[in-house]
């Protein structure tokens, strides 16, 4: 049953900051993409693709994305996995996306840079058309590969340098501490790219700390273990730092053991600039309303917190001002309308 609540959440104006679009690629599509392409996958039908995805950590997940990904081949896949992707944001109220790319898994099989930065912004301007939706693109380094890797890939994207907002950092984070990337992120920041990194998913708070410190971050992602220091979180509140905070991924990845117990509130409470996202839908169960629903299932947070929740995820964005003003007044009017 529909609460109250859960429909004023639904249609809430929001933007999406923590997507990675290889974890958008549905079980249907995969075997589309794989048909088209003439590639084998070993699995029978879509239920059985869905049955995989039971994990007890990251690297359980992180094993069948990457081999999932396998089917993007060509710059067409790429556009209608975006298409898709946006299609499903836009009958969320997602009015903005910031969206991860892993190049890196891709040209590692031979299919070229270009070709999955070509296909993805073609797809982010047929989402402009058909839904509206702006949109921006993230490049992220592999954590497990080496820095020499991560610095031919920001070589590789050099003619899309004014069409990449930021450079990311994902992948297994245990045993691949954020200082081993510093010098290709202070290089991407003098490329005028905004910086952003997945810490204390599964690593501990050293590792949020040294994405501030040594990655200089504008933006974390996940952040989940920075509550076991109180310091750092202070710190993380006194800058404004946004969270990209994913609650079904963390139940998913069992980051939390139940949803009850997701941080998203202490979060809020102790001042932080917590958002809330989807990271890999098609494999966590659910997009960016999901995630707010389970989160309002709690029954612990208020209209008000998601409204500040929303209101978070413009305000995180790489967005002009202007266009977060806009957004934040597109959020009050819908408050208004609705009466709350
Ligand atoms: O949640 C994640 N963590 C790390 N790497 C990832 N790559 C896709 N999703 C994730
Ligand atoms: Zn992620």
């Amino acid at each position: 049953m529909t609460s109250d609540l859960d429909s004023f959440v639904a249609g809430l104006p929001k933007a999406e900051l923590h997507l990675h679009i290889e974890g958008s690629l549905e079980p249907e599509q995969m075997f589309e993409f794989a048909r088209r392409n003439r590639i084998d996958i070993p699995f029978a039908s879509v239920e059985e693709v869905r049955a995989a995805y039971s994990f007890s950590r990251l690297q359980d997940f992180l094993d069948i994305y990457y081999q999932g990904a396998n089917v993007l081949r060509t710059e067409e896949d790429f556009r209608d996995l975006a298409r898709a992707y946006f299609a499903r944001a836009a009958a969320d109220n997602v009015r903005h996306a910031e969206i991860f790319f892993d190049p890196q898994t891709h040209t590692a099989r031979g299919i070229p840079f270009g070709v999955v930065a070509d296909g993805l912004l073609a797809g982010m301007a047929d989402a402009q058309a058909e839904h509206g939706i702006t949109s921006r693109l993230i490049l992220c380094f592999l954590r497990h590969l080496e820095e020499a890797d991560a610095f031919e890939t920001l070589e590789q994207a050099a003619p899309y340098y004014d069409r990449i907002a930021g450079v990311g950092l994902d992948s297994s984070e245990l045993g691949h501490p954020p200082e081993k990337f510093a010098r290709v992120f202070a290089a991407a920041r003098s490329h005028g790219l905004k910086l952003v990194a997945h810490a204390g998913e599964e690593g501990p708070p050293e590792y949020v700390a040294q994405a501030l410190d040594l990655l200089e971050i504008d933006r974390l992602d996940h952040g989940n273990r920075s509550l076991e220091d109180p310091l750092l979180v202070t710190r993380l509140a006194r800058s404004g730092m946004t969270l990209t905070v994913c609650p079904l991924s963390n139940l998913k990845l069992c980051v939390v053991e139940d949803i009850r117990q997701h941080p998203i509130e202490r979060m809020l409470r102790l001042g932080l600039r917590a958002t809330i996202n989807s990271d890999d839908p098609a494999y966590f169960g659910g997009y960016v309303n999901d995630n707010y629903r389970a989160i309002a299932g709690n029954g612990t947070l208020s209209a008000q917190d998601f409204v500040t929740l929303a209101r978070h995820s413009f305000l995180g964005s790489f967005l002009p001002d202007g266009e977060v003003s806009a957004h934040l007044a597109a959020i009050d009017a819908y408050v208004a309308g609705r009466g709350q």
